[in-house]
């Protein structure tokens, strides 16, 4: 059973692998049909891409190995598969795809630019970054190691705060810090959003935080904005777009801590490790900082703003710190359509990944680029593409002013106040820069306190440059050794001379040593000793913190344990519950018996009603040869209606002269009756006229007279002069018509024969 659902567990993955990838190949095809080429490159394994090496490589000490490794084979713009997108890597100085942007993030980005821009806010965070860095390094005792990594953190943090929505320190500061440093440790976590898990802590931390801006940005509401704005949230609260909504301003404020929490802290933390590792440039800074203390005690004048900034030193060491620091790597954006940048096509959803890294250390542009070198910006610009460690176009980071002066500040309280050694610590790069040990680790200060007007004791300088001789560079070495008798001199006999072989005679008296190199070893020791004891009180402190750092991965582990408690009892749930599916699955196999009893009959009438489709199957065939014989017979329908259409059309000739016709031959009958009436009514008066006439021919003639007639008798008649050809009686009308029948001229009318025709 647990086999079958492992089975259909690897199925449903795999099917679901196969389409993931189909997609995304058919994604990466169809982006090769379009106008412009993609650049060379590879897009590595399904799903993972090339995000399995690009992290490895983002572990060690060089993570822009990955880049470089592609660049020399594919170019300075390439395609690569990191983070779950395929995305166009561009490690070239002078990439556009820094200007690539949208519509509100401008909006905000001008507001808070403008705003950091304001005389009024320099001078504020000028004033607050002063106090708090007093106020830090006032705590600062020998007694206790400082991490300066915390220490930024801690003052930048506050700084940032102040400037985002006027909160002094107190109260609901520690409370925000707390809430911030939970949310950002969830920021880097895993995927699991269950209570206990670190991902819900920072989810919850963020709520928190989000309910306390609400608060100060409704008060601000009802006390209304008149004047200056006094923060970051009454420039946007001043704004009149609908678009920036309360939660949009929080939100905004939150993603702005990040800065004031991580950036500018490294920055200044990464400083003091470069600085420490490069004595010369220390000592130029020292020099430079302690010169305008002098200037400005003298003339009893605060620092300005602009007092930091003009220390052009200072400002290099900075310079160089973002160069070789590359606190953010490079910067990502997302393709909402297909751009083309330099002839390549970025197509839509796929990411650009601007990396600075590899241009912050490319030879090309920066000699011996892996060197901490402040003296090489001395006669370079910084504003050029080789340069970008703030971004550029219009996503410029708007604090860059802000971060350097922050570092300012630091740098002058701190090397105006103290000496210190810095043990030995490395650079992670990923997944953010920062230090392992929370270091430079300023764990011994030497001079809390320190005359200005003096330099500082050359022992205490010796001391210092011996130390950094041991934990960082070979360079400082050589500089540690200078002016110094040889370590070996000292070895095992103490100025005796070597052994060498027994020779005979009486052992030669051994000569006291010099009472000067007495004094050197007597010195060196004291400085070992003194060395020692610093070793073991570090060692103290390293275990000291090493035990905090174990109580802590305990509770965590404990937490976690928590939480794999719980994920564990929530796999057994849902794994008994695929058990039972399972079980019921089987019974409802076992239950289908009867069912297939019912599908034997239906395989029977099944094949019955095969049967049935194959006759029907002939009668269909047969019908369709009838209906091919229609069909060609329909098609002389066509000539078959015309004929008819023709005939109909004669009819209607026909008819329409029949009409014709009859009408003429009513007119006809008409005329005709009217001449028999005529021809009558003449009769009738021929016979009264020949009443007449033999009525007159009696009296002259008598009956028969001289031509043998008889005209008072009906026989009396005269012979017809012109014989029968006429067929007139011309005594007997009534006997027929007086024209004749038959051959008479409107014979052809005689109604009752005429037919239609
Ligand atoms: C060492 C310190 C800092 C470094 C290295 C740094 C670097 C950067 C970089 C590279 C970007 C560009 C991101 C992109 O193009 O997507 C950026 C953006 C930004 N930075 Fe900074 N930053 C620093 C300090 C600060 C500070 C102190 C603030 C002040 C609140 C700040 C506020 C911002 C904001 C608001 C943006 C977003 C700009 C936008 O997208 O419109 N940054 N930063």
């Amino acid at each position: 059973m647990d086999n079958m659902w492992v089975g259909f567990v690897t199925a449903i993955f795999l099917s679901a692998i196969i389409l993931l990838y189909r997609n995304f190949r058919s994604r990466i095809r169809s982006s090769y049909r379009r106008r412009s080429p993609l650049p060379s490159g590879t897009l590595g394994w399904p799903l993972i891409g090339e995000t399995i090496e690009f992290i490895s490589c983002a572990y060690s000490d060089r993570p822009e190995s990955f880049m470089d490794k592609r660049r020399r084979m594919y170019g300075k713009v390439f395609k690569s598969h990191i983070f779950g997108s395929p995305t166009i890597v561009s490690t070239d100085a002078e990439s556009s795809i820094l200007l690539i942007n949208g519509s509100l993030q401008r909006r905000i980005h001008g507001l808070i630019g403008a705003f950091f821009k304001s005389p009024h806010l320099k001078a504020q965070i000028t004033q607050d970054m002063q106090m708090y860095v007093q106020e830090s390094m006032a705590n600062w005792t020998d007694e206790h190691p400082i991490y300066i990594q915390d220490e930024t953190k801690n003052i930048a943090f506050q700084v940032l705060v102040k400037a985002l929505i006027s909160l002094d320190p107190g109260g609901e500061m520690e409370f925000l810090k707390k809430q911030f440093q939970e949310f950002i440790a969830g920021l880097m976590s895993l995927p699991i959003n269950v209570p206990g898990s670190r991902l819900y802590r920072s989810l919850q931390a963020k709520k928190k935080m989000v309910k306390l801006i609400h608060k100060i940005i409704q008060a601000k509401r009802i006390r209304g904005i008149s004047g200056v704005p006094e923060d970051v949230a009454e420039v946007l609260l001043n704004d009149a777009s609908e678009q920036l909504t309360d939660d949009l301003i929080s939100d905004n404020m939150i993603d702005l801590m990040i800065p004031g929490e991580d950036s500018v802290p490294v920055l200044i933390t990464l400083a003091i490790k470069y600085l420490s590792d490069c004595p010369a440039a220390l000592q130029q800074l020292t020099d430079e900082n302690m010169k305008l203390k002098r200037l400005k005690d003298q003339l009893g004048e605060p620092l300005s703003w602009n007092d930091y900034l003009s220390l052009p030193f200072t400002q290099t060491v900075i310079t160089e710190t973002l160069r070789m620091g590359n606190i953010i790597v490079g910067v990502m954006r997302k393709a909402m359509k297909d751009i083309e940048i330099k002839g390549y096509l970025i197509p839509e959803g796929w990411c650009a990944f601007a990396y600075f890294r590899s241009v912050h250390l490319d030879e090309n542009h920066y000699d011996w680029p892996y060197q901490f070198n402040p003296w090489r910006w001395q006669d370079k610009e910084t504003s050029n593409y080789s340069f970008t460690p703030f971004g550029g176009g219009q996503r410029l980071c708007p604090g860059l002013d802000l971060a350097r002066l922050e570092a300012s500040i630091f740098l002058y309280h701190f090397v105006t106040q103290f000496r210190w050694v810095a043990e030995a610590d490395s650079i992670i790069n990923f997944p953010t820069v920062r230090m392992k040990k929370r270091m430079p680790r300023a764990s011994r200060i030497f001079s809390s306190s320190i005359d200005i007007s003096e330099p500082l004791p050359e022992t205490k300088l010796r001391l210092v440059d011996f130390h950094l001789c041991q934990k960082f560079s070979s360079r400082v070495t050589l500089m540690a050794g200078r002016n110094r008798i040889p370590r070996d001199a000292f070895d095992n006999r103490r100025g005796y001379p070597p052994e060498g072989h027994l020779v005979r005679g009486p052992l030669p008296r051994p000569l006291p040593p010099h009472p000067a190199l007495l004094e050197e070893e007597l010195e060196m020791q004291h400085v070992e000793i003194r060395n020692l004891l610093g070793e073991n009180r570090r060692l103290v402190e390293d275990r000291i913190a090493l035990q905090r750092e174990l109580g802590a991965a305990k509770e965590e582990l404990h937490r976690m344990n928590l939480a794999i408690g719980d994920i564990r009892a929530e796999q057994e749930l849902r794994s008994r519950e695929l058990i039972e599916r399972g079980l019921k699955l089987e019974a409802d196999l076992r239950a289908t018996g009867p069912l297939k009893n019912e599908a034997a009959q239906l395989h029977a009438e099944v094949q019955k009603l095969n049967s049935i489709r194959q006759d029907l199957a002939g009668q269909v065939q047969t019908l369709k040869q009838d209906l091919a014989k229609f069909q060609s017979e329909n098609k002389q329908i066509p000539r078959l209606r015309a004929d008819i259409d023709g005939l109909h059309k004669e009819l209607m000739h026909a008819r329409s002269a029949i009409d014709y016709e009859k009408k003429a031959s009513i007119e006809m009958m008409e005329h005709k009756q009217a001449m028999e009436n005529n021809l009558v009514s003449m009769a009738r008066e021929v016979e009264k006229l020949r009443a007449e006439l033999a009525n007159a021919d009696a009296r002259p003639w008598g009956a028969g007279g001289s031509y043998g007639m008889k005209f008072s008798s009906p026989e009396g008649v005269f012979p017809a002069p012109y014989g029968d050809g006429y067929g007139v009686h011309l005594g007997a009308a009534d006997k027929g018509p007086l024209y004749g029948a038959g051959t008479a001229s409107w014979g052809g009318f005689d109604k009752p024969r005429m037919t239609r025709r």
